[in-house]
Parts: structure tokens; sequence; C-alpha cells
């Protein structure tokens, strides 16, 4: 079973009137409801589980066979810091960072004029390491979510990072990403060698078809996710973060995961990324900020 709330995570003078701690998925979870959207936060870490705005289904997709702490969740929005995949670590070390294993802890909850819920959530700090991390979220019409990261050391200090977000998808075969055009990736599916994005992302493209592990460079932070069988078209923002990267497993990769299998048409990763050689190099004292905003819209 899931982690239970063992320790007080909502302190009596942050909790307010939509803002609550109680279960969801069976993980313990910050369970937020607004006039324009509910979400729920896992503590396992800081882990986005669901965004609904008023009269839509879930924007996020979430594993039916999540599995509980200490494993990673699959689905949602998996914070990934200090490192994204292995970047400059040994191969002992986890994949994708510590962060998305540890237990979070809730700093403030408010409310805003509009009824939006904006949280802050921290990852404890990592020994060894003089960066701090923390995010926040407002939940409203929009899902506006930020990795702050602040280096309190006397050196600059390098790091890769991603909200790896599992978009849900009618069908990832029938679905497209917009403003992906003309843009460098690397593939991972093909020793990340270099190719040039033509036309919109399509799961279907013939040089690498059913599936996707894309690193896009110099990302210009404006994309869309049109699914015409959920008569849905989501915007995403990036701001903060160069590189974007379109990862799903496809058919044969999924059956090799057993939190994915047959599940993986119902999602696709469009994560906000700073990786690769787009790493940041954050001075002494300086603060960094990796923000992405979500809006789910009906197709026009
Ligand atoms: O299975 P995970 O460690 O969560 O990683 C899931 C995926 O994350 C990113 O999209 C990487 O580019 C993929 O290569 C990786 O397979």
């Amino acid at each position: 079973m899931a982690e239970s709330a063992r320790t007080p995570v909502v302190p009596s003078d942050v909790s307010l009137p939509g803002v609550r701690l109680g279960e969801y998925a069976g993980y313990a979870a910050v369970l937020v409801e607004t006039p324009a959207a509910t979400a729920a936060v896992a503590l396992h870490g800081g882990h986005l589980l669901s965004y609904v705005p008023v009269g839509q289904t879930d924007v996020l997709w979430l594993s039916p066979g999540a599995k509980p702490p200490p494993h990673a969740i699959r689905g949602g929005v998996p914070v990934i810091w200090p490192y994204f995949g292995r970047q400059g670590q040994p191969e002992t070390l986890p994949s994708h960072g510590f962060v998305r294993t540890l237990r979070w802890h809730v700093v403030s909850a408010t409310r805003e004029d509009d009824g939006a819920i904006r949280l802050v959530l921290a990852p404890p700090p990592l020994a060894g390491l003089e960066l701090d991390l923390t995010m926040e979220l407002r939940v409203g019409d929009t899902l506006e979510q930020t990795l702050v990261t602040r280096n309190r050391g006397t050196h600059e200090i390098a790091f890769s990072q991603a909200m790896h977000t599992y978009f849900r998808v009618s069908d990832v075969s029938r679905v497209q990403v917009q403003g992906l055009e003309g843009l460098r990736y690397l593939d991972k599916n093909d020793g990340y060698a270099a190719h040039v994005q033509r036309g919109d992302w399509v799961l279907d493209e013939p040089r690498d078809p059913g599936r996707s592990d894309r690193i896009y460079t110099d990302a210009p932070g404006r994309y869309r996710l049109r699914d015409p069988d959920a008569d849905r078209m989501i915007d995403l923002q990036v701001d903060g973060g160069r590189t974007l990267v379109v990862w799903n497993p496809g058919e044969a990769g999924a059956a090799r995961m057993d939190d994915v299998g047959g599940a993986w048409r119902g999602f696709l990763c469009l994560e906000a990324a700073n990786a690769g050689a787009e790493l940041v190099e954050l001075a002494p004292g300086a603060t960094h900020r990796l923000t992405q905003t979500i809006r789910s819209l009906p197709l026009p």
C-alpha cells in the first residue's frame, strides 16, 4: 500500500478552505478544490497526480498500476531534479534525480482573490548539494507549476531538470503536437542522432513510427497538444526551459514496463526541461525558475 499520512504536513497556520490532506489513488496527498478546478498533489515526490478543470476530464494520466513508495510514480508530473536521466551521473544513481522518491512537505497554502489556490512545497534538503528546491503550484482555470532552484553555496553549480508531465490523451497515435516544426532534436531511439522536426509531431512518423524519445533543443516554449477524439487541446507554455522532451514508449517499450503495459496509448509526455547541453549553470546566491502553464480548452 501507499505511504500513509503519519506526520502533520499541512500545519494549521497554512490550512485553509479548499485545501486538505487526504488520499488520492492510494497516496497521501494535498487535495485542492477551487471554483475553477480540482487538483491532487502526492507528498511522495511532490507529485502532481491530478488536475481537473471544472466540467472536464483529468488533464493528467496516472498509471492504473502506479506503485507505492518508495517507487517512483508513473503518471502525473514527476519532478526531475537535480539531473535529468543520468546526465553526468554514474549508472548506480537513480534515473531522473532524487526528489521524485522523497517525501515532500507543504511550505504554504494561500488563496487568491479569484479563488485560485497557490501551494508551495519542498523536498527535504539533499546532503552534499548546495542547491535548494521549492515548487510553486497555482491551481485555477490554468495550472501553473514552477521549480525554483536556489544556489546557497559559494560556487557556480550546474544542474538539469524537468517537469515530466504525462498528459492524458484519447489515443496517442491520433494526437498532434504543434510548435515543434523546424526544431532540432536529439533522438534517444537513434543513439542521440540529431534530426529536424518536419510538420507537427505525430507518433507515426515514418522515420521512427510508434514511439518517441526526442529531446528538442532551443525550444521556444509554446506548444499545443491537439486531441481531436477528445475534442480538446492543451496549451503548454514553458518559461525558463530551453529543452522539450516528447516521450511515449510505444507498444513494445511499454510491454517492458509493468506500470504501463497496455495503457501506453493513453498518454503523451511533454517534458518542460533544461537537459543535455542546455543545463542550468547557477551562480552563487542566484535563483532559477522553470515554469509550465497548462490550459485545457475545447477544440475550436
Ligand atoms: O522510466 P523513467 O525513469 O520514469 O523514465 C521515463 C522516460 O523519461 C524520459 O522521457 C526519457 O527521455 C526516457 O528515455 C525515459 O524512458
